[in-house]
């Protein structure tokens, strides 16, 4: 089984607005709200594949309420434990001639929360795939991955993170199977901006050096590059299409991934899958679905 973490899940609120003006009432030409975070996406896209999964996260309030609902409409298994105080966040996703998001803090965690995560997970074992992907509100130290995956260090599961600095950094000792920042995030672990696939490789090959399986480096509208545990390196355009919006593209990519391997235990068709499901994402209204995903597979030619 996935187990997927959403530390911060969100409501996301993606607004269209053309010629958004600041400083001015503007009038959303469409607007949705979808359940969102990182590790919900990557639940919702699984399900989308066929591949069976439960989300795991803190939710809480009215707005945590309706993520649960809309998961379970969509028809994810989800175990979620309930903040009594505060609400789960509302994420703005606003598209105009460019996209912006703004990112809610969500709300505060307590001992005995987090506690209740860790008696959940205490059941995986090496049979099973744990996800951990996103933000945590900040109020919670960058050392909780680190210390949720040192309990977990004898089960032997395959450990995918998807999450940013410090949090990325300090969990590669426990030799996450699989990282995916994009090429922002990794050109800012190591203080630079990564110009060329070349420069993107090397720092992707550092990280391995820090502990890491196999690296995942998207690039958005450029594609995607995947260095893998094995000494091999693919490279990939994105494939063409119009992008419509890119929100949870990068999780879709995680779980394309994860079905791809799954299903034939092969990286390269792992990289394939993980790339018609990004993309698949970033070209329609709401996450990939698999006949979008199968479109985009078959057009890819390496
Ligand atoms: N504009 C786009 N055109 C085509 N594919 C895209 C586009 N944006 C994203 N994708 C696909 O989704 C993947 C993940 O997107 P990216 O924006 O890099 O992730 P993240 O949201 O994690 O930063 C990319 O590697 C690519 O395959
Ligand atoms: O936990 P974070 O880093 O604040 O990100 C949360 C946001 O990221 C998303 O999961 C989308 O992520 P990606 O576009 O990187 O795939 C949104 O659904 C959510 O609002």
């Amino acid at each position: 089984m996935i187990y997927t973490v959403t530390f911060n899940p969100s409501l996301d609120y993606i607004v269209s607005v053309e010629n958004f003006k600041v400083g001015v009432i503007n009038r959303t030409k469409s607007e949705q709200i979808l359940a969102g975070g990182k590790g919900i996406n990557v639940s919702t896209v699984l399900t989308n594949l066929g591949v069976q999964n439960t989300a795991l996260g803190f939710i809480a309030g009215f707005t945590g309420a309706e993520i649960e609902r809309a998961l379970n409409a969509h028809g994810c298994l989800t175990d979620f434990i309930k903040i009594p105080e505060g609400m789960s966040r509302i994420n703005i996703k606003l598209r105009s001639n460019e996209e912006s998001e703004i990112n809610g803090q969500g709300p505060v965690i307590g001992d005995s929360e987090l506690k209740q995560l860790n008696e959940k997970l205490s059941i995986l074992n090496e049979d099973d795939i744990l996800v951990l992907a996103g933000s945590i509100p900040n109020t919670m130290p960058d050392s909780i991955y680190e210390e949720i995956l040192e309990k977990l260090e004898n089960k032997k599961m395959k450990v995918v993170v998807d999450a940013t600095g410090d949090l990325l950094v300090n969990v590669l000792k426990y030799h996450p199977f699989l990282i995916k920042p994009n090429n922002h995030e990794l050109g800012e672990i190591f203080g630079k901006v990564l110009k060329s696939n070349d420069e993107i490789i090397k720092y992707a090959k550092e990280l391995q050096k820090m502990g890491a399986r196999n690296v995942l480096i998207s690039m958005a509208g450029d594609g995607a590059i995947f260095v893998t545990e094995d000494g091999k390196t693919f490279e990939s355009p994105a494939p063409k299409g119009k992008l419509v919006n890119s929100v949870g593209a990068g999780d879709s990519m995680v779980a394309g991934f994860l079905t791809g391997y799954l299903k034939e235990g092969d990286y390269k068709f792992a990289f394939k899958m993980g790339i018609s499901a990004g993309s698949a994402s970033a070209f329609s209204e709401e996450l990939a679905t698999e006949q979008e995903v199968q479109n985009i597979l078959k057009s890819l030619t390496f």
